[in-house]
């Protein structure tokens, strides 16, 4: 019987030369974990992934392309005070206090409030450049520090 009997497509099962157990190295990132994995590896480009799933805070200011939103008609806030209102609920949400999406579903500028800011599977291209380069560059469960649009200031949860 193959010692890979009943291991997912992508991954292949290895024996830890100092402890004698086994462990599974993933074929396409080269991470390697102890519990036996239930699913196929997803191949990865060098490149990284062409889609990634991300949720966000924004909030808007007076110099916003369209300083109006769900939560406040006419936005008048300087984008130093969006600065500080959008840090104080990174803060909130490092310090375990309160859920991103919690925060997102009440304070967040953006539509996708109603969906506690989650913004669904993206590609690059898709959003305003900034957005995108911030949103790619974090890891799956990162969260990003303040990203400046033309939409406003927004923090960013990479969630696939
Ligand atoms: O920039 C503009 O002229 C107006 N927008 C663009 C917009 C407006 C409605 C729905 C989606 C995007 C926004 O201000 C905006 N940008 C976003 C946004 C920006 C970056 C990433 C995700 C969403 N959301 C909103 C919103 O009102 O809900």
């Amino acid at each position: 019987m193959s010692d890979d009997e009943g291991v997912p497509p992508g991954w292949e099962k290895r024996v830890s030369r100092s402890t004698g157990q086994a462990y599974y190295l993933n074929m396409y990132t080269k991470e390697s974990q102890w519990d036996k994995p239930t699913k196929a590896a997803t191949p990865v480009s060098p490149s990284g992934p062409s889609k990634i799933q991300a949720s966000h805070i924004l909030v808007k200011h007076r110099e916003s392309r369209r300083p109006s939103s769900w939560r406040e008609e006419n936005i008048t806030r300087s984008k130093e005070e969006a600065l500080e209102i959008l840090m104080g609920h990174r803060e909130k949400i490092v310090g375990g206090e309160v859920s991103f999406a919690e925060l997102a579903a009440k304070y967040s500028d953006c539509s996708s409030a109603k969906r506690g800011g989650d913004l669904g599977p993206f590609a690059r291209g898709a959003m305003q450049k900034p957005f995108e380069d911030a949103a790619f560059a974090l890891k799956v469960g990162e969260m990003s520090g303040p990203v400046f649009t033309d939409s406003g200031v927004h923090i960013i949860l990479r969630t696939e």
